[in-house]
C-alpha cells in the first residue's frame, strides 16, 4: 500500500481555549467560536447568510475539536469513517506564523523573539539609519506599529513625495517595508529587505517582509501579490528535513517555502488560496508514494483576520470547506490528511493582531479506524506525519496515530 501525507495549515484558524492566552492579552479570544456565533446571530451577512456552513470540516470533527478546545458544546455532525479530531496547544513564546509552523513541524522555538516596542519611533536610531542608508534615502516613514493596509493609505502620498520606505511592525517579530512597486521599484525593495534580513535575524527578529503596493493618491493604494518574506531559518531540522533526508519528496503549497527558508522542500507552488486549493487537489491525484504535501492557506489571516472582517473570514472558511470536500473524497487508502492551524486571529477581537489560541487538529485516514485525539501538543502533528510515512522523527512529539 502507498503511504502519503497531506498536511494543511489553515492560517490563523484557531479554536480558542489556550491556557496561556491571558499572557498575550487574549483570554477569551476564539477565532472559529466567535465566527460561528456572529454567523448564527446574523452579524456576518456580507456576501453570505445564515449559520456558518462547514459540512466537510464538521464531518472531520471540527465541532468536537472546538468544544474540546474551549469547553463549548459539541455539534451533532455525523463523522466520516476514519476521521480523527482533537486540538493542539503551542509552547513557543510567539503567536506568529513561523513559531506555529516550526512547532507543528516538530521544532518548538527555543529563543525569545525580539519584538519592537509599541512606541513611536518603534525602531532604534541604528536600525533606522541602516535602513535609510541601504535604501539610499535620507530617512524612513512609519517607524511604528501598524496595520499594513492602513499605513499605506495614510503614508502612501508622502512615500511618493519623499521616496522614503514605509517601515512598520506588529505584535509579531517582524520588520515590514512597504514601498511603491513602480516609484520605489520592486527589485529595489526586495534587495533592501534581503540586505536587512541577516542583521535583523541576528537580533532574533523573525522576518523582514517586503510589502509592495501600487496605485496613486486619487485612486488609492493597494498591495500587490509580490510580498516576500525573508525569514530566519528554523533552529533544528524539521519534519520537512526528516522526510527529505529519508529520500522522500516534500512538496510545498503556499507560504511553506518561505516559512521554512526553503529547507527540506523540493517544490513550491504559490498563488492565491483558490489556486492553492486547486494545487492541493492536483497533489492528491499525483503526489508520489511516501511523499509529504505541506500546504498553507494564508488568506484567512492576511485578508480577513488582520482586517477584522468576520463575514469575509466566514466566506473563506465556507469556500475552503468545499475544496477540502473534494480533497477528502479523492484520498486513497494509505493516505493521511491532517488539517490544522498555526495560531488564532480572531476577527472579533480588539486590534489587528494574531490571538493566542489552541488550534483544531482534524485528520482523515480512509479505511482506518478514527476517533478522538484529545488535547495534543503542536509537535505531535510532526511525529504523527513521520510515523505515518515511516520516517524517523526527531524532537519531542508523540504520534497520535
Ligand atoms: O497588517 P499587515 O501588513 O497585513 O501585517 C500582518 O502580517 C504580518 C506578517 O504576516 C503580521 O505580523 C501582521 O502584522
Ligand atoms: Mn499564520
Ligand atoms: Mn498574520
Amino acid at each position: 500500500m502507498t503511504r502519503r501525507a497531506f498536511l494543511v495549515v489553515l492560517d490563523s484558524v484557531g479554536c480558542g481555549g489556550a491556557p496561556d492566552a491571558a499572557a498575550f492579552g487574549d483570554a477569551g479570544a476564539n477565532t472559529l467560536g466567535h465566527i460561528v456565533q456572529a454567523c448564527a446571530a446574523g452579524r456576518a451577512e456580507h456576501g453570505r447568510s445564515g449559520p456558518l456552513r462547514t459540512p466537510v470540516l464538521d464531518s472531520l470533527g471540527l465541532r468536537g475539536a472546538m468544544a474540546l478546545a474551549a469547553e463549548g458544546t459539541p455539534g451533532g455532525a455525523v463523522l466520516r469513517d476514519g476521521a480523527l479530531w482533537g486540538c493542539a496547544q503551542e509552547v513557543s513564546r510567539g503567536k506568529d506564523t513561523p513559531s506555529g509552523h516550526w512547532e507543528l513541524a516538530g521544532v518548538p522555538v527555543p529563543w525569545e523573539w525580539h519584538y519592537f516596542p509599541r512606541a513611536v519611533p518603534a525602531f532604534d536610531a541604528e536600525l533606522t539609519a541602516l535602513t535609510a542608508r541601504l535604501a539610499g534615502t535620507d530617512g524612513i516613514l512609519g517607524n511604528c506599529h501598524a496595520s499594513g493596509t492602513e499605513i499605506i493609505s495614510r503614508l502612501g502620498a508622502e512615500h511618493l513625495r519623499s521616496g522614503w520606505p514605509i517601515c512598520y511592525t506588529s505584535s509579531d517579530s517582524v520588520f515590514q517595508i512597504a514601498a511603491h512597486e513602480d516609484a520605489f521599484g520592486l527589485d529595489r525593495l526586495h534587495r533592501l529587505c534581503a540586505a536587512l534580513a541577516p542583521v535583523l535575524h541576528d537580533r532574533k527578529v523573525g522576518r523582514v517582509i517586503a510589502r509592495p503596493f501600487r496605485g496613486d493618491v486619487a485612486g488609492g493604494f493597494t498591495r500587490t501579490g509580490n510580498r516576500h518574506d525573508y525569514a530566519i531559518a528554523p533552529p533544528a531540522p524539521t519534519l520537512c528535513d526528516w522526510v527529505q533526508r529519508a529520500g522522500r519528496r516534500v512538496d510545498a503549497i503556499g507560504k511553506i517555502g518561505d516559512i521554512f527558508s526553503g529547507q527540506g522542500i523540493d517544490s513550491v507552488v504559490t498563488g492565491g488560496d483558490a489556486a492553492l486549493m486547486d494545487a492541493l487537489k492536483a497533489a492528491v491525484v499525483a503526489a508520489p508514494d511516501g511523499g509529504l504535501t505541506f500546504v498553507n492557506l494564508v488568506e484567512f489571516d492576511s485578508l480577513y483576520g488582520h482586517r477584522r472582517d468576520v463575514a469575509g473570514y466566514a466566506r473563506a472558511l465556507e469556500s475552503a470547506d468545499a475544496g477540502l470536500g473534494r480533497v477528502a473524497d479523492t484520498l486513497r487508502p494509505g493516505d493521511l490528511l491532517l488539517v490544522t492551524a498555526d495560531h488564532g486571529n480572531d476577527p472579533t477581537w480588539p486590534g489587528t493582531d494574531h490571538t493566542r489560541e489552541r488550534v483544531p487538529v482534524l485528520g482523515l485516514r480512509p479505511g482506518v479506524q478514527g476517533g478522538p485525539l484529545g488535547v495534543r501538543a503542536f509537535v505531535d502533528v510532526a511525529a504523527s506525519v513521520a510515523a505515518h510515512l515511516g520516517v524517523p522523527a526527531q524532537g519531542p512529539g508523540r504520534s497520535f496515530l
